[in-house]
């Protein structure tokens, strides 16, 4: 049985992940954390706060917001458990927090738990190397109405991850109002914000007088969830290191 702690439980991944697991044999929400502590009435104890949790864990899921990830990430390198970060909006100093953590904790970290956008960066890496830098590439992204940062996590990571394949030679631009034509080597990063769009991503490669485009549609938040899940069973019994979705599928498939 793997216990675990579920930061940011009242949201909307928070809800799905715990309606996942009422019934699970093998992991049990032990307390729930949640700035909105009373939005819900949980199966768990829900706190407002995680200096007040007083049940033991194995390890902590984050669905929340990147302002609390530094207090969670202490919270469990001093109880020595496991952390798996979903919460997207990270800044460059707040991965640098989780690198330091993961030396002493295991602690797995993506943007996207969904195993189709997962494979969608390998396909868009795949067009990108095979295109050899002669098509402009682009990405839009759609997600609904509530979400907090832009662009979305997966957004950057699918570029980080093209631009990989490129010597990390393309600059990112994310607003092009006032910026002129576009150059050779940008990429712009689009964000549309509408309704209840659980989340799309659509990559152009745009050539001469030819496109190609690559799109991955959410169509419910299962699809995170499920992975979260996964992500949750492949870290718990793990050393310390920092894992993603490339070492859970590598393990899935040997
Ligand atoms: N990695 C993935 O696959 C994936 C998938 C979906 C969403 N996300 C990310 O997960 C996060 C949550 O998404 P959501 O749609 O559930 O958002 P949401 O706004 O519906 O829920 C976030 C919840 O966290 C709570 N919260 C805010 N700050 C907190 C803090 N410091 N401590 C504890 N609780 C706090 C809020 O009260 C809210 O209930 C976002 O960053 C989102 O981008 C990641
Ligand atoms: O709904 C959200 O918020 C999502 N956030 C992640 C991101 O920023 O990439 C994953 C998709 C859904």
């Amino acid at each position: 049985m793997i216990n675990i702690l579920l930061n940011g439980c009242n949201g909307k991944m928070g809800q799905v992940i715990s309606d996942m697991l009422a019934d699970n044999p093998n992991i049990h929400i032990t307390a729930g954390i949640d700035t909105n502590p009373d939005k819900f009435s949980n199966y768990y104890k829900t706190y407002n706060d995680i200096d007040a949790v007083k049940e033991k864990a194995d390890l902590l899921l984050d669905f929340s917001h990147a302002d609390g990830i530094n207090k969670v990430t202490q919270y469990c390198v001093d109880n020595g458990i496991a952390l798996v970060v979903a919460t997207t909006g990270l800044s460059q100093s707040q991965h640098e927090v989780l690198r330091q953590a993961s030396e002493k904790i295991a602690l797995f970290q993506s943007a996207n738990m969904s195993y189709g956008v997962n494979v969608t960066i390998e396909l868009c890496k795949n067009a990108a190397k095979a295109l050899k830098g002669e098509f402009d590439i682009e990405i839009i992204e759609k997600h609904h109405n509530e979400k907090k940062d832009a662009p979305s996590g997966t957004a950057l990571m699918i570029a980080k991850e093209i631009n990989s394949t490129m010597n990390n030679g393309l600059e990112f631009i994310y607003d092009r109002y006032g910026k002129g034509a576009r150059k050779h080597n940008e990429m712009g990063i689009y964000s549309l914000r509408g309704g209840t769009i659980p989340g799309e991503h659509l990559i152009v490669f745009a050539g001469k007088d030819e496109i190609i485009e690559i799109k991955h549609t959410a169509l419910s938040r299962k699809i995170f969830a499920e992975g979260a899940v996964k992500a949750v069973e492949f870290i718990a019994a793990k050393k310390p290191g920092y894992y993603n979705m490339k070492d859970l599928i590598k393990e899935m498939c040997s």
